[in-house]
């Protein structure tokens, strides 16, 4: 950079040009629109769900670059029939309740939201082969805090091996959890995921497919090799894609694609509200303290001196918290 461009500049550069006319005249009213949902994007186009039934469908122009993801609500006009070849326009996406996102990494330069409207970030972990990973737990479980959905630990293979070692380091924060194995018992599994919408998020070779499938039998027709919603052949899909429980138990948001999460994005302040019992703790903490091990008269020291808090709990919240600056491998 030469320093032609001040930071006024740029910042300029990056907002929305002021419009001349208001919004609304431009645009045609949709009252004829209806809602969908969106269930799996690919390549531009989308999958909906509309009143039950698959409906394909692009964006309007009036959403300009806005993203569509997997999980929003969205605003529906032209032929929502769903019959084959048909192609419909989603002209408005309804306001989010939650965003689960990732920061810019080396995978992936851009920021980018991956699912909005999902309650519960699943974590899928084998006990064993592959080992656990807790700093790819960790990561997801900063992704869930900041992304205001609650986390769910379910560790699959436990023919393998036992879940103590693991579980003894989450204990502590409180994360939910639950033991399943292949062909076992998935009654507690679907009490969890029962009558919201779970994103399910683990590394290759963790069970996760073989989980969806006994959740949901039709979802592949075979285990992780064809993508149910697009129905197209032999191709691991690499995007997202929702799936209803039987008996309209719930929703599952399944990520072929995401192995990892970027985390820069996320604040300290966001982290520690999803711990009100430390956050009360922090209220008269010198201004700036991101809480983290080196912060001079940090209250979760004085909380641990002052025996008024657990120190695991505060040392695995900073674990949390320093995951966050850590590369993801
Ligand atoms: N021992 C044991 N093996 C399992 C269990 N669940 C799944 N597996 C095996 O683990 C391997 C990986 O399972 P998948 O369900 O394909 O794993 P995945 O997480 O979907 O992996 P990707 O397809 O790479 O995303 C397969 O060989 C499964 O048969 C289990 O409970 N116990
Ligand atoms: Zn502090």
């Amino acid at each position: 950079m030469t320093g032609r461009y001040s930071d006024h500049d740029v910042e300029h550069y990056d907002r929305p040009r002021r419009r001349t006319r208001p919004r609304t005249k431009e645009r045609p009213a949709y009252d004829d629109a209806v809602d969908g949902v969106v269930v799996t994007v690919d390549r531009g186009r989308f999958t909906l769900l509309i009143d039950g039934q698959k409906v394909m469908a692009m964006k309007a122009r009036p959403l300009g670059r806005k993203g569509v993801v997997v999980g929003d609500r969205v605003r529906v006009v032209g032929d929502t029939s769903g019959d084959e070849g048909s192609l419909a326009r989603i002209v408005e996406v309804r306001e989010r309740v939650t965003t689960l996102r990732r920061t810019a990494d080396d995978d992936d330069p851009v920021e980018r939201v991956i699912v909005s409207n999902a309650e519960q970030l699943v974590v899928v972990t084998a006990l064993a082969d592959p080992d656990p990973q807790p700093r790819l737990i960790d990561r997801a479980l900063v992704a869930a805090y900041d992304a205001g959905m609650q986390p769910l630990l379910v560790l699959t293979k436990a023919d393998l091996a036992d879940p103590e070692t693991l579980l003894s380091t989450y204990r502590s924060l409180g994360v939910p959890w639950v033991v399943t194995q292949r062909g076992g018992d998935l009654t507690e599994v679907r009490e969890r995921l029962h009558g919201r919408t779970s994103v399910l998020v683990g590394s290759s070779g963790v069970g996760k497919s073989t989980l969806v499938n006994a959740l949901v039998p039709t979802a592949y027709r075979d285990v992780g090799v064809v993508n149910a919603v697009t129905g197209r052949g032999r191709h691991t899909s690499t995007s997202a894609f929702m799936l209803e429980l039987p008996d309209g138990a719930g929703w599952i948001i399944d990520t072929p694609g995401i192995r990892s999460f970027g985390l820069a994005h996320v604040q300290p302040e966001r982290l520690i509200e999803a711990f009100p019992d430390l956050d009360e703790m922090t209220e008269d903490c010198p201004r700036g303290c991101t809480h983290g091990t080196d912060e001079p008269e940090c209250g979760l020291d004085e909380a641990v001196e002052a025996g008024t808090a657990d120190p695991d709990r505060v040392a695995s919240f900073r674990r949390l918290l320093a995951a966050r600056s850590e590369p993801a491998y």
